[in-house]
């Protein structure tokens, strides 16, 4: 069935002569307009279907998707689900292919190497900013030079790449998600590739040149099996694989390898940079925060080597991140697929069914976090991990469930290292040329580059 709305809202039967003209005030004692019919007014459908604001059914192309930001729903519909009960939608699968493969696995990696190695690029990129502000050019576009440093330390932490390499990857990976961000307006078209028949084969392009590149790290890493000292996930999925021969056990193929190679490439490098990003534009603006980190540095870490089993000990720390992630949830939706019939409430979901979960919306609810929602408050964490959000699935800046994001750890303890050696080396203020437009890329980004006008301290 057809619902005709524009007609049934412009019919003279249902509303009178003055159908057609602009009188807004004929909503002001009656919230159905004055029509004569109780079906006669559906902007937002009508029954059990009905859109209620924060939870409706929109479409891309072909495929239907339940927008989510009521975490009620989200939480009713979780109980109903076990793990095998959804899964990511195929729809974006298939069109991430050349980014993600089909990789998702977690190891423990060796902390103290990892450390070491976050340090490193951290070091390097400091020593670019001095020169830079030394040359008299104190602006910075941080989310630049941020995502980058983070691409390297993903590199050496996950498959032990070095320079060159590590930053050919990362500079592909990036030019391949804006790629594909430019196509993502036809996901769920059919042959919507054919619409965008350049980008489509760019992407392609770029995926080979990624796979060509890390194939080559892993044949090179396969031959060396037998004396493999780097505990990186590369080298321990190698080390649980092989079958001592040099060659690949039952375990993991070449591709599967290379899928979870970029699965956590892009997945761990740019989020945590760019909540570094945005935590440095937000201490910039507040600059109380700023000292209030730099305090508690001073306290905890002093002036001794930046030490793994001292960073749990930066409590604020831990509550700027929580609050900026609330903000700036860098990653600012995550998907779900049914793969059965799910039931909430009087409402099925059914099989195949594709869900998006708002995350942004949901972390700016009033109706969850209060009046306060868009202020910059890290203390609301400080005794309530939930930061004191009225529902305990409001808050999900690393998803929910068994598909809640793996790298979490690895991330805090990057986000602590990377600015607690730069708050220790600078301070921040906005630049004027900097403009606000956070875009959701994929990712939540600053449109336009995140510039701030950098000091150094000593
Ligand atoms: C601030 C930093 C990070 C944020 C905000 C973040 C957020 C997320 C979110 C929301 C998901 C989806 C969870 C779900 O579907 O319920 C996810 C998945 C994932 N994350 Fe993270 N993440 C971060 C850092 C990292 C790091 C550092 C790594 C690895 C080193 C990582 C690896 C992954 C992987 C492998 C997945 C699964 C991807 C997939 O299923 O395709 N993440 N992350």
């Amino acid at each position: 069935m057809w619902i005709d709305v524009v007609g049934v809202h412009h019919d003279p039967a249902l509303w009178g002569k003055d159908v057609n003209e602009f009188r807004p005030e004929r909503f002001m004692n009656d919230i159905n307009g004055g029509r004569n019919h109780k079906m006669g007014y559906l902007p937002f459908g009508f029954g059990g279907r009905m859109c209620v604001g924060k939870v409706f059914i929109y479409w891309l192309g072909t495929e239907p998707f339940l927008y989510i930001a009521d975490p009620e729903f989200l939480k009713k519909m979780s109980t109903e689900v076990m793990a095998k009960k959804w899964g990511k939608p195929r729809v974006f699968r298939h069109d991430r292919d050349p980014m993600f493969g089909n990789g998702l696995v977690m190891v423990e990696g060796n902390e103290w190497a990892m450390t070491n190695m976050m340090i490193e690029s951290t070091n390097q990129m400091i020593d670019r900013w001095i020169a830079q502000i030394n040359s008299g050019n104190p602006e910075i576009d941080v989310e630049r030079e941020i995502v980058e440093t983070a691409g390297e330390i993903i590199a050496k932490t996950s498959f032990g790449m070095k320079g060159k390499n590590a930053k050919e990857v990362s500079e592909k990976l990036c030019a391949l998600q804006m790629t594909l961000f430019k196509t993502t307006r036809y996901v769920g078209v059919p042959f919507g590739k054919c619409f965008n028949v350049k980008k489509t084969l760019e992407a392609k392009k770029l995926g080979k040149k990624i796979d060509k590149l890390l194939l080559s790290v892993i044949a090179s890493r396969l031959k060396s099996i037998k004396k493999q000292t780097q505990e990186d996930l590369l080298g321990l999925l190698l080390q649980g694989n092989h079958q001592g021969d040099g060659k690949l056990g039952k375990t993991f193929t070449t591709r599967d390898l290379l899928d979870e190679c970029k699965t956590f490439f892009f997945a761990g490098h740019e989020t945590t940079a760019l909540a570094i990003s945005w935590t440095l534009l937000l201490l910039a603006m507040h600059e109380n925060w700023q000292n209030e980190l730099r305090d508690e540095i001073r306290e905890v870490v002093g002036d001794k080597e930046l030490d793994i089993n001292v960073l749990a000990r930066l409590k604020k720390m831990k509550w700027v991140m929580n609050e900026v992630l609330r903000l700036y949830p860098t990653a600012p939706n995550v998907q779900r697929q049914a793969r059965e019939d799910i039931h909430v409430d009087n409402i099925t979901v059914p099989n195949g069914t594709n869900m998006w979960i708002d995350v942004v919306g949901m972390h700016h609810d009033p109706a969850l976090w209060g009046k306060d929602v868009n202020e910059f408050r890290p203390e609301r964490f400080m005794n309530d991990i939930n930061g004191g959000c009225n529902h305990k699935m409001g808050y999900l800046p690393f998803g929910f469930g068994g598909r809640m994001c793996v790298g979490r750890n690895l991330s805090f303890m990057e986000y602590k290292i990377v600015l607690t050696l730069l708050l220790s080396r600078f301070s921040f203020k906005v630049s004027p040329g900097y403009i606000h437009s956070p875009s959701i890329m994929l990712s939540l980004r600053p449109t336009y580059g995140l510039q701030l006008i950098v000091h150094p301290l000593y």
